[in-house]
């Protein structure tokens, strides 16, 4: 496995892999999620390319860019055992040479929801740093985690829209026996909190067990919101919607998503899940 970190040795290492290349980008701090997308990455790419950087384009001034977990030797680790070929850990003068871009990438209407209008700019950030990793990387594939639903949806949305020459494979969620999302923010949460996370989880779970018993969307909702509000007391609810999987606005029936994002103490957590609701009749 060779580590790389300016874009000239990047390309060297890039022309020397031949057949499909797969990209996993991560900010580091690498749990299981990001080790099943390599995984996923190592099945369907002859060649395994991991990117770590954490970007400051896609933190607010008030966000944790500065606290943000930063443990490359043991990232090294799981990449090395997860048979990756190439790291690309770039510092930040390397990706913004001469300062923040002037030109970012809009995000579009579905750029403002949520995860967008909580956290102003994000996405113009994130779309931004993966369209130049799409550029440097030359990738064929690229796994993103279904844990970032919306970041999923907006990548997929810009290569589509951009004619950006990559498939954009999405990765289900890993979470802990107890329903808890994988997340490199989870390193934040002290042990109560941990337990108050599983609101998070157990709202999504209340609301497919709804959907199963066949409850429209304004019951699958209530539902989810109950279960948020039985957990252990201190999560503080941001958002809990059910949209259409494409995030497209209007009246939902038969596929949709319920999305969540909380703060728990200091933490901000989000999960997802697909929910199958019975056709409106
Ligand atoms: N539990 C998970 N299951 C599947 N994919 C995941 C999981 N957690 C993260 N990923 C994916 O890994 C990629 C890199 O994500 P990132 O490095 O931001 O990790 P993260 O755990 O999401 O961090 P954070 O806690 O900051 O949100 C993204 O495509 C993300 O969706
Ligand atoms: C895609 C990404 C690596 C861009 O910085 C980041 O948003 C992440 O880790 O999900
Ligand atoms: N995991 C998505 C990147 C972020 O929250 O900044």
């Amino acid at each position: 496995m060779e580590l790389v970190t300016t874009r000239e040795e990047l390309a060297k290492a890039r022309a020397a892999l031949t057949g499909t290349v797969g990209v996993v980008m991560t900010m580091g701090a690498l749990h299981e999620g990001h080790e099943t997308l390599l995984r996923a990455a190592r099945e369907q790419a002859d060649h395994v390319l991991v990117t770590i950087f954490v970007n400051p384009l896609q933190f607010g001034p008030n966000e944790d860019f500065d606290r943000y977990p930063r443990t490359l030797a043991d990232d090294l680790e799981v990449c090395r055992r997860a048979g990756a070929d190439v790291v690309f850990a770039p510092g930040r003068e390397e990706m913004y040479p001469g300062g923040e871009p002037l030109v970012r990438v809009n995000p579009g209407p579905h750029g403002e929801e949520l995860e967008g209008h909580s956290r102003p700019g994000f996405f113009h950030g994130v779309l931004t740093v993966v369209l130049k990793l799409f550029q440097l990387t030359r990738a064929d594939l690229a796994f993103f985690g279904e844990k970032d639903y919306q970041q999923l949806t907006l990548v997929r949305r810009m290569a589509r829209d951009l004619d950006v020459p990559v498939r954009v494979v999405g990765v289900p969620t890993v979470r802990e026996p107890d329903g808890l999302a994988l997340s490199s923010r989870n390193r934040y949460l002290s042990e109560p909190e941990r337990a108050t996370a599983l609101s998070l989880s157990a709202a999504l779970r209340a609301g497919v067990e709804a959907a199963e018993q066949g409850q429209d969307a304004a019951a699958v909702l209530a539902a989810a919101h109950r279960a948020f509000g039985a957990g252990t007391p201190g999560a503080e609810l941001d958002y809990l919607v059910l949209t259409d999987p494409d995030l497209e606005p209007g009246p939902v029936s038969g596929p949709a998503r319920l999305l969540v994002a909380a703060w728990v103490g200091a933490t901000r957590l989000i999960d997802n899940t697909a929910i199958v609701l019975a056709p409106r009749p």
